[in-house]
């Protein structure tokens, strides 16, 4: 399903955060959200998945526009992999993720065998198995975004939203995420936009990037256009730049390292938060 952001201006109280933004997000696409701290990509993802009502514009899921929709029809389009999730409740790790069915699992009725075994199976996939019967409130952050991703793909939704899904993961676990995630959103066609901090991975996961800075657009399309030096240094000042393996694979990488004893009086300013 193709998303449209259409002109969006949005924020919190009346202070606008997003000014003006315009983004077209095809079915099939990984999408990488880009920017940095503070850009407004949480805020943006609020607004697709219609938990912030935008002061101006209009998010279009085929032709619907989200914030006309119900709850449950929202959790029926949209699947959100949040940065961070507490329960108050002590679930285990596989009642986490038959949550995800909420929407398609009756009121009242219990999940079906069919239901155990397919939530299950994602969780083999994903490699959480061995933590099907533990407390999710006693996980660590990484297993708990692990769960979170296996709970999303369990709601089955064209759109996928992921916010910085792999903050808290090893380095395995990230590729392992991305990869994951990428082979979904192909396999099933499905929209997927991720917050990612990490270029790199964005350049080798992700079909096409939209990089923000505090709150407009700089610029979007193919992530190698898209993220290239001076979009990159636009968003991020001038330390940053592409660069290629010896092997020809490209990297976004620092022009040059600060190290602790003269940081504080070489570092350009814009790169403290
Ligand atoms: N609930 C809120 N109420 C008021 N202001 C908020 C709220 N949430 C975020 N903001 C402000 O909106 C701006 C954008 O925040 P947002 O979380 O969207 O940025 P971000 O790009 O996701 O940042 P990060 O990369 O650090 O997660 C920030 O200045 C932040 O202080």
């Amino acid at each position: 399903m193709t998303v449209r952001i259409n002109n969006i201006t949005a924020g919190y109280g009346k202070v606008p955060i997003l000014k003006d933004i315009s983004v077209e997000l095809p079915s099939g696409q990984f999408c990488a959200l880009v920017g940095p701290n503070g850009s407004g990509k949480t805020t943006l993802m609020r607004c697709i998945n219609a938990i912030l009502t935008p002061f101006q514009g209009q998010i279009l899921i085929d032709n619907q526009d989200v914030s006309r929709l119900s709850r449950s029809q929202t959790a029926r389009l949209i699947g959100f992999v949040p940065q961070s999730t507490q329960s108050v409740f002590a679930f285990t790790v596989i009642e986490m993720v038959l949550m995800g069915g909420a929407t398609r699992i009756k009121a009242w009725s219990a999940p079906t065998q069919q239901d155990k075994q397919k939530a299950h199976l994602i969780c083999e996939e994903i490699g959480i198995d061995h933590l099907t019967t533990h407390s999710f409130q006693q996980l660590s952050g990484g297993q708990k975004q692990l769960v979170m991703l296996a709970r999303a793909l369990f709601q089955e939704t064209p759109v996928l939203l992921l916010d910085e899904p792999t903050s808290n993961l090893d380095f395995c676990n990230q590729h392992k995420m991305m990869n994951l995630v990428r082979d979904v959103i192909k396999r099933k066609n499905a929209t997927a936009l991720i917050t990612l901090h990490d270029p790199n991975l964005v350049l080798n996961y992700c079909d096409s990037a939209v990089l923000m800075k505090e709150g407009r657009l700089i610029a979007s399309g193919q992530v190698g256009t898209t993220l290239c030096d001076t979009n990159l240094q636009t968003a991020f000042g001038d330390n940053i730049q592409t660069d290629t393996t010896s092997q020809g694979m490209s990297v976004i990488v620092p022009k040059q390292l600060f190290f602790p004893q003269n940081a504080m009086q070489k570092q350009p300013k814009e790169h403290y938060i």
